[in-house]
């Protein structure tokens, strides 16, 4: 779905560095000159624990102290001296959802990310609902979602799956797949490049270390034997976590996420919801909300079968929830935007 020219531009059989294995690429160079790099130079966050963010770059590896405005797969100016002046580079995309709990904050996921695999099982953990918030999530920041059913081997109808999970948008790829063994290596190479960036979201159990494992081919991350009589798997993975494979494609494991509300979604539900957003605009009034009022487009189009009501009804709820969620979020978000200054200030005179 992504075009990319950076592997056109490389000769051919030019190695990769390790800094574009990583992900390092004009996007980032470009926001600071070569004496400001020489001095801090470029790290990638690989870890986040509560005691700091594990940062890798060329003959680096190390812990920088603790920063909420940081996460996985963002780029750092180290600044070795000073670790807490390190500067974070501004993002591709920030794949991000509104944390469980009374707080509402906001949960940076991962960063930088080309692919984003959204990860589901052939049982009882597929919930369309589910799927559509997270690919909500990922085009929002345009991180390129692709749906991945795992457990496919378990299944005895897996067409029916696949149905329901391509209904959701015909932009967004959906593949069937036993995470085990050699199938993923080869269908997910499409996405899996050298200096690539993917990660794997979704519920606990649902395979994503199985996955990270069987791209990486080696045994980093223990998986633990799914319960018999239960579609759960058990939680193994505890932290976000950045492996880089042999292969030159960096891989982001996360731990199963129990729920994902939205927040600060819009642009991506509109992208998802496209043709509902567009009737709306029909509507007599223009705050329409599609309930009981005259000239209502999307009552209309209901009525002549145009469109489900069930679908209709998951986008309703997801547009009041990520208005809600954003509303009590703005002054979070207006923090975020000055950091973003600050984050740009190594770059000098004019470049953009
Ligand atoms: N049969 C089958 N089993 C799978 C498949 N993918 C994963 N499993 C098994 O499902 C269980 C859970 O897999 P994990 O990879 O640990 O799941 P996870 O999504 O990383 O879980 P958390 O770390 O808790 O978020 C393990 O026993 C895997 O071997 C698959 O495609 N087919
Ligand atoms: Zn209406």
């Amino acid at each position: 779905m992504t075009h990319d020219d950076s592997e056109a531009l490389r000769p051919k059989n030019a190695p990769l560095s390790l800094l574009q294995k990583l992900g390092w690429g004009p996007f980032f160079a470009e926001q600071a000159d070569a004496s400001v790099m020489a001095e801090t130079p470029p790290v990638r966050v690989t870890e986040v624990h509560r005691s700091g963010h594990h940062v890798v770059g060329e003959g680096i590896d190390t812990i920088l102290p603790p920063r909420p405005d940081a996460t996985v797969g963002d780029w750092i100016l180290l600044n070795a001296e000073e670790p807490a002046e390190s500067v974070v580079l501004e993002r591709k995309n920030l794949i991000k959802r509104r944390a469980p709990g009374p707080e509402r904050q906001v949960q940076l996921i991962g960063a930088n990310l080309d692919t984003t695999f959204i990860v589901t099982s052939c049982n009882d953990d597929f919930n369309i609902a589910r799927l559509e918030r997270y690919v909500a999530l990922a085009l929002e920041d345009k991180a390129s979602p692709v749906i991945l059913l795992t457990k496919a081997d378990l299944a005895e109808d897996v067409e029916s799956y696949l149905s329901q999970a391509r209904s959701i948008s015909a932009d967004v790829p959906v593949l069937a797949i036993d995470g085990r063994g050699e199938e993923p290596r080869e269908r997910l190479a499409e996405w899996c490049k050298p200096g690539k960036t993917v990660a794997f979201i979704g519920s606990s159990g649902v395979g994503k270390s199985t996955l990270t494992n069987t791209l990486s081919g080696g045994q980093e991350i223990k998986t633990q034997g799914i319960r018999e009589g239960d579609a759960r798997g058990r939680h193994t993975t505890t932290s976000r976590q950045l492996h880089l494979l042999v292969s030159g494609c960096t891989v982001l494991d996360t731990p199963g996420m129990r729920e994902v509300q939205l927040t600060d979604a819009a642009s991506g539900l509109g992208e998802l919801f496209a043709d509902l957003q567009e009737l709306s605009t029909q509507c007599r009034f223009r705050d329409c909300m599609h309930e009981s009022e005259p000239g209502c487009a999307i009552k209309s189009a209901l009525a002549a079968g145009e469109i489900g009501e069930a679908r209709l009804e998951r986008w309703k709820k997801l547009v009041a929830e990520d208005a809600f969620n954003s509303e009590s979020l703005s002054p979070r978000r207006a923090r975020d935007r000055t950091f973003g200054r600050i984050a740009k200030q190594p770059k000098k005179k004019g470049k953009k």
